[in-house]
């Protein structure tokens, strides 16, 4: 897998604050990185940054692959099953097929018609997750990945991200929690 994730002297303001400056790392294949740092210093508007949503006020982004995006929002339609919910999105990349398995590897498989609204907290976020898996993009930008998801499901997540990064994958991690990321790049904001 062909991908990279540049940052360059990144700097980030937001509401005319400076949140970070200077911010630099170089991710290849099987990279991770971990963005850590106290409640507002700005773990989700570099996640953010990465994803091409948000504009840095100073250096550069960079990198090959398409990139996945795990945040608050699941933006998975609630009347839905949650296999038709992710398909809506895998369609779009024309990866319906990868919707099953997915939902098999964040351990949902069993509720793939059970509607969004009715999922729990930590469902929902497996059910994001799967998204993200579904998607096939070499990169992944997890922001708080483990919010929610009990011990069993930390372990999945952990799981799926080393998988990830053995298939030649990329992982760029904003978490507050504590994830096990093997040889991380560790960004502190
Ligand atoms: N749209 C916005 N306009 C102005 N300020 C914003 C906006 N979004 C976020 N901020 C501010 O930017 C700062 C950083 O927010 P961000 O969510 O990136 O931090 P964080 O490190 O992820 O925090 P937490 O650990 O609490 O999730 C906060 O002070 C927040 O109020």
């Amino acid at each position: 897998m062909r991908t990279s994730l540049t940052f360059a002297d990144v700097a980030c303001v937001r509401g005319g604050r400076l949140l970070f400056e200077d911010i630099g790392f170089a991710l290849g294949p099987g990279d991770a990185a971990l963005v850590s740092g106290p409640n507002g210093a700005g773990k989700s508007s570099l996640i953010r940054i990465a994803a091409g949503l948000l504009a840095p006020a100073a250096g550069r982004v960079a990198g090959e692959g398409a990139r996945a995006l795990l945040a608050e929002s699941a933006a998975l339609d609630p009347e839905l099953g949650v296999a038709a919910a992710l398909r809506f999105w895998a369609r779009i990349d024309g990866r319906a097929e990868a919707v099953m398995p997915a939902l098999e590897a964040v351990g949902l498989g069993e509720l793939a018609q059970v509607p969004v609204r009715l999922l729990s907290t930590g469902q929902r976020r497996r059910a994001a997750l799967a998204r993200v898996v579904a998607s096939g993009a070499p990169v992944w930008l997890l922001d708080e990945p483990a919010n929610g998801l009990d011990a069993a499901s930390v372990r999945m997540l952990e799981d799926l991200i080393a998988g990830h990064r053995r298939e030649g994958g990329i992982a760029l991690v904003a978490t507050h929690l504590p994830i096990a990321l093997p040889d991380a790049v560790a960004v502190t904001l």
